[in-house]
């Protein structure tokens, strides 16, 4: 559970060091942090933030998740996001493949909706364990509230540079219109003496949505950034946020943001004698949105989405359809053979990683 001792991160296991972003200077237009926030989202796709602000309302959720999932199964399974393509609610361990072959997922989930959370008490999605509703107020939307106000800054960032007319990205994510984003809390139990490689806890994937705001306590997390081949270990730093772009970013970007491929493997060492927790929010556009390069509104884009196979950019599909596909074949529930998941992935460099 979190807050007790853990052993720190080995020394000796092959990681990936991101830059890291003041989000204070951000926040006060520092012109040379906010050129670096810009470098790390279109190379590498993946940032530390620090002086986020969101400190106190995180450790709030993880321990609202731990209370959650020391429900008994039976109760938690009540609360199951089931089959549908609707990722809000609990997932359980073994819901989701995480390969081709289907190998189960080790990892569970709370996914609360940032629409249920700011409607409060008005139901917009779904309802939660008794436990988490009766924390929506104290606990969830406060969570959400803080991660809401990083992401859309980080995105009024990207709406200025990728040439976008002022408020786009912030309209595509607006709070009050309905969308996928969510606040999630993760559980992995103990794998000792796994082979990392052999048992994702969460497999190679990229996100859905547009922008994660991630917090990790242990080991485990993993990205393969591009034009790379290996996967690196992205060392969790105390007070230190881990954020990453989503597919959704990488499409109305016509490929100028880049979506990363990443995974949760056993944590390295020691740390593997341990659950592993994390606490994500997931910044989603708005479900109604078709997913697709935002040409007509930034030359900086056109010229970019020109650079890729035509089409590439264009899903044909809105935003909540395009979400909904991933989550739905990722399930198990869904699987009919490799192309369930096959029809579960997104902007992939390398679709073939596990
Ligand atoms: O637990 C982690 O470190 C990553 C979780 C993740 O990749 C996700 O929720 O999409
Ligand atoms: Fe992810």
């Amino acid at each position: 559970m979190p807050g007790i001792a853990l052993p720190a991160f080995p020394d000796d296991v092959p990681i990936h060091s991101l830059p890291t972003i003041d989000f204070e200077l951000v926040k006060a237009d520092n012109p040379a942090e906010i050129d670096r926030l810009w470098q790390a989202a279109v190379t590498l796709g993946f940032w530390y933030l620090k002086n986020h602000g969101a400190e106190q309302e995180a450790k709030a959720m993880f321990e609202l998740g731990a209370e959650t999932f020391a429900l008994p199964l039976e109760e938690k399974l009540n609360y199951e996001q089931g089959d549908s393509g609707r990722s809000f609610g609990y997932k359980k361990m073994g819901g989701n493949a995480v390969d081709a072959s289907g190998l189960p997922d080790m990892t569970e989930f709370l996914n609360v909706a940032k629409d249920d959370a700011l409607a409060f008490p008005e139901v917009v999605h779904r309802t939660y364990p008794p436990a988490v509703t009766a924390a929506i107020p104290s606990v969830v939307r406060p969570f959400v509230c803080k991660s809401l106000e990083v992401n859309i800054t980080i995105l009024r960032i990207f709406t200025r540079r990728l040439g976008l007319p002022e408020g786009t990205l912030e309209q595509l994510h607006a709070r009050d219109l309905p969308s996928g984003s969510e606040a999630r809390v993760t559980r992995t139990p103990p794998m000792p003496g796994k082979d990392t490689a052999d048992r994702p806890a969460i497999g190679a994937h990229t996100d859905f949505g547009s922008l994660a705001f991630l917090h990790n306590i242990l080991g485990g997390l993993q990205v393969l950034l591009p034009g790379q081949t290996q996967w690196g270990y992205v060392k969790p730093i105390p007070g230190h946020a881990i954020c990453n772009v989503g597919d959704a970013l990488t499409v109305f970007s016509g490929g100028i943001l880049k979506s990363t491929v990443h995974r949760v493997v056993p944590p390295p060492g020691a740390q593997g004698e341990h659950e592993r927790w994390s606490l994500v929010f997931h910044t989603r556009p708005n479900g109604a949105q078709m997913l697709r390069a935002l040409v007509e509104d930034s030359p900086v884009i056109a010229e970019s989405a020109r650079q890729y196979p035509e089409g590439k950019f264009d899903t044909g599909s809105t935003v909540a359809e395009w979400y909904a596909r991933r989550t739905k074949y990722q399930r198990l529930g869904n699987r009919e053979g490799p192309q369930s998941w096959a029809a579960s992935r997104g902007t992939e460099h390398n679709p073939a990683a596990r």
